[in-house]
């Protein structure tokens, strides 16, 4: 279990982490999702004393600088290219083992388990972002440790990777550890993660199931196609709470109303239906709404 509070950072005038305080349980993936400098990569540094500012995280209700072996603790990798760029990864791994007393068998067993063991005498200098991740998660796992701390992780994977990726953290969360991993996009984090902490220019917004980030940030809508469709949009108006846009010919666009009332007021005013399909908002629309404000690189459509 990991418990931050009032987590804090500012570079001169600009805040970056603004008074964060979120917990990750064991036994889940928790994905920690913000649009490009958010404050995620200088959250997690917080988290591990890599960086000086304000608030406390507890890991297991110790702080990280009271940890014996933090090693055999707490895996986290920050930066996949992090590494020693000429040491072979299987030495650099090594060396890492042999500081924190971990018997070398354990190198290639965790190289055989990201998948890199046939290039494990190769210099990580020549690495794709790809294996330099999967060198860095094992890296993290050298310790075998009880929590797992992964920035973007997914960065650099290709698609057949990610789903590797996410059956590797589920899996290792599922034997109980406390898994926390970053990314940027959202499509990713609803593959991988049960529970999302998703900031947005340094500051919570929200944190929870992805479930639950999805209903509080989208409204479903229904699409009603009928010959009536007017006589039923005037219908519809008249309720409480309810909007309804034309969508074409013969169609509305309703929102404030389910499938179930809509077709109960097309009954009562004698309108016949051809199409009644309710559009679930997806992650991504979730996402837009929750960050939209707090997007700090907002693309530019070419053209
Ligand atoms: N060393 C630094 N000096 C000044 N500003 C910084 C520094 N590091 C980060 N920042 C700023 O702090 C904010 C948060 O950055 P951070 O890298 O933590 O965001 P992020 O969510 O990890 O983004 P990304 O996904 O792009 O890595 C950004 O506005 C960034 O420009």
């Amino acid at each position: 279990m990991i418990l931050a509070t009032h987590l804090g950072k500012r570079y001169g005038a600009k805040v970056a982490v603004d008074d964060l305080s979120f917990e990750v349980r064991p036994g889940m993936v928790t994905g920690f999702l913000g649009p490009n400098g958010a404050g995620k990569s200088t959250t997690m540094r917080l988290m591990l004393d890599l960086d000086r500012g304000a608030g406390e995280t507890l890991f297991d209700g110790r702080r990280f600088d009271t940890l014996r072996q933090p090693l055999r603790e707490i895996g986290a990798v920050l930066e996949a290219r992090a590494v020693h760029p000429t040491r072979t990864a299987r030495n650099h791994l090594r060396m890492l083992a042999a500081g924190s007393g971990i018997p070398a068998s354990r190198v290639d067993e965790v190289l055989e388990f990201v998948g890199i063991a046939d290039v494990a005498r190769r210099k990580p200098k020549g690495f794709s972002l790809g294996m330099a991740q999967r060198l860095g998660l094992a890296q993290a796992l050298l310790g075998d440790p009880g929590t797992l701390i992964l920035d973007e992780p997914a960065n650099g994977l290709d698609p057949h990777g990610i789903h590797w990726l996410r059956d590797v953290l589920r899996a290792l969360a599922a034997e109980g550890r406390t898994v926390f991993v970053s990314s940027h996009l959202l499509s990713e984090m609803s593959l991988m993660a049960d529970e999302l902490v998703v900031v947005g220019r340094g500051r919570m917004i929200y944190q929870g199931k992805v479930e639950g980030f999805v209903s509080e940030f989208t409204r479903s809508t229904v699409l009603v196609r009928s010959p009536q469709a007017s006589a039923l949009a005037d219908a519809l108006r008249a309720l409480d709470g309810v909007s309804v846009e034309p969508a074409g010919d013969d169609a509305l666009r309703v929102a404030g109303a389910d499938a179930v009332t809509i077709g109960d007021v097309a009954f009562d005013n004698g309108v016949r239906l051809h199409e009644l399909a309710t559009t679930t908002a997806s992650l991504e629309a979730a996402f837009m709404t929750a960050t939209g404000d707090a997007e700090e690189y907002v693309a530019v459509p070419r053209g």
